[in-house]
């Protein structure tokens, strides 16, 4: 029997509120067995599957929701909701799995508008015949979302709750733009980010912006509604927050000023205050506890383990892990600070330019706030030393200059300088102040992203290489 078939889970019905882990209908385990085969195709290809490069062997169930019935006699499409678990020849345990979101559109026919959503056509099984399609590209599919959310409840495992009343009727379209998770916007109202890769535990995407807004942070949109599974400790598969209309990132503003040969300067201060902001309201919203030094020890570890991890999945690391090792071996040799430890906060976690947005106003918001996507949960809402972010601000500015031509190692120097400043100014605190916490955090970063770009954008490789290349050589930042 394949392992989808064997899978133990409910398909919960809106109709029946039945919840996940019921016994399985006879017809859930065929579903999911019926729809592998186009899964086994479709899933990988996707920009948001994190398990590039490796296998999958097959799918195991974690929750199905019947959010629009898919029984044929029905009009119009059907909506399953589906949690999965993507097994990976090299997981020894079946519970090891990525867990991805997937909301899959059922039809007889399908529109020609809705051809690039096709996933495939449904062989065998209680949906024989029918066609698969990524249900977020079609109209009907998110304009229900909008509706569920504005009327919050349980729908079997689902539960969708909000914290303001939801304008109705919005024209939902796709977020058609490289993201690690999916978007839709409605109208210029509200983007709802649906998260694929879940996990067990509040995401810091909806946790964060929740305690920035009730800190009276006016940096990072307020989540409006949010979804979850419900469970021990429940999924965080999407949030709702207002749309920033108009609003251009970081990233397009820097190359646009390196296209047009300008310095970044104002902006990078800017953005220096901006990140400072947040992280004091993070601090006053959130605990900020001293990291004694086994703890430093164990972030000094964590940051070498990371570094070894890279290097055996990336060969050209290795012969600069001597030289990037002594950045953490520096932080460790210093111990804790004073005696008081080094202060760790929660933090963004992910910083870059593609985080940012600036307004029509010129007022700087940050986005985003997931962590790096390949971290484990726990470690990505665990408190950490802000210069973590600062880290990563000062990582983006060199990969706008490194990808323009001819590289302009100046355009990136003076960013860097001046977000440091605008940092300082608005929290009374130099990064610039802990150099070797500082040239650890950005050798860190370095590294994650090289792992990052080899999994997603070999291209990309030679950006995070040139500073590996330089960090390796350094004995400051
Ligand atoms: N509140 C917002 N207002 C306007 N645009 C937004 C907003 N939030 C996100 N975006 C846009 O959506 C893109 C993807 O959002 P992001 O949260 O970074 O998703 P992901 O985690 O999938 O990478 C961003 O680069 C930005 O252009
Ligand atoms: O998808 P996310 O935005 O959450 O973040 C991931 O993808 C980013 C690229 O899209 C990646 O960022 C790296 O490339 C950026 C330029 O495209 C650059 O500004 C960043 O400094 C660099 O880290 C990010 O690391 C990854 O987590």
């Amino acid at each position: 029997m394949s392992e989808a078939a064997s899978t133990r889970v409910a398909l919960a019905k809106s109709t029946t509120k039945r919840t996940a882990g019921r016994r399985v209908p006879p017809d859930t385990a065929d579903l999911l067995a019926s729809l592998a085969p186009l899964l086994h195709e479709w899933l990988p290809r996707q920009r948001w599957f994190a398990g590039k490069g490796q296998a999958v062997t097959g799918f195991s169930l974690v929750a199905a929701t019947e959010i629009l019935p898919l029984d044929a006699s029905a009009a119009g499409p059907g909506l399953l909701h589906l949690l999965v678990r993507v097994r990976h020849p090299d997981l020894p345990d079946r519970s090891q799995g990525d867990c991805y979101q997937l909301l899959l559109g059922v039809r007889r026919t399908l529109p020609p508008r809705l051809a690039g959503a096709l996933i495939g056509r449904v062989a065998e099984g209680p949906l024989a015949g029918r066609i698969l399609y990524e249900g977020l590209h079609d109209p009907r599919v998110a304009a229900l979302l909008l509706e569920r959310f504005r009327t919050p409840g349980s729908l079997g495992p689902l539960r969708f709750e909000r914290a303001a009343p939801i304008e109705p009727g919005l024209v939902p379209r796709v977020l058609d733009t490289e993201q690690s998770n999916s978007s839709l916007v409605y109208g210029d109202t509200y983007i709802l980010k649906i998260f694929r890769r879940v996990f067990p535990g509040t995401n810091p995407d909806l946790e964060l912006p929740l305690a920035l807004g009730r800190a009276g942070c006016g940096r990072v949109p307020a989540p409006v509604a949010w979804f979850e599974a419900a469970g021990p400790e429940p999924l965080t598969l999407g949030v709702l927050q207002p749309f920033l209309h108009g609003a251009e990132d970081g990233w397009q503003l820097a190359l646009a000023a390196l296209r047009a040969g300008r310095d970044f300067v104002p902006e990078a201060r800017a953005l220096g205050r901006a990140t400072a902001e947040v992280h004091t309201a993070l601090a006053t919203a959130l605990p900020t506890p001293a990291l004694p030094p086994s703890q430093t020890r164990q972030l000094v570890d964590q940051m070498t383990e990371r570094l070894e991890a890279a290097a055996r999945a990336v060969p050209a690391l290795v012969p600069y892990v001597p030289g990037l090792r002594t950045a953490f071996d520096a932080v460790a040799a210093l111990g804790h600070r004073g005696g008081g430890g080094w202060a760790a906060q929660r933090v963004h976690g992910d910083l870059h330019l593609g985080q940012t947005l600036r307004g029509e106003d010129g007022f700087w918001s940050l986005i985003d706030f997931e962590g790096e996507p390949a971290k484990p949960l726990p470690e990505r809402r665990s408190p950490q030393p802000p210069v973590r972010d600062v880290a990563g601000m000062l990582r983006s500015f060199d990969y706008a200059a490194r990808s323009h031509r001819p590289w302009n190692p100046g355009w990136a120097a003076h960013c860097r300088a001046a977000y440091c400043e605008g940092y300082a100014a608005a929290s009374g605190t130099d990064p610039r102040g802990e150099p070797e916490l500082l040239r650890a955090h950005e050798t860190d970063k370095a590294v994650y992203e090289v792992l990052y770009e080899a999994r997603h954008r070999p291209d990309w490789l030679p950006v995070p290489m040139a500073a590996i290349e330089r960090l390796a050589a350094a004995t400051a930042p």
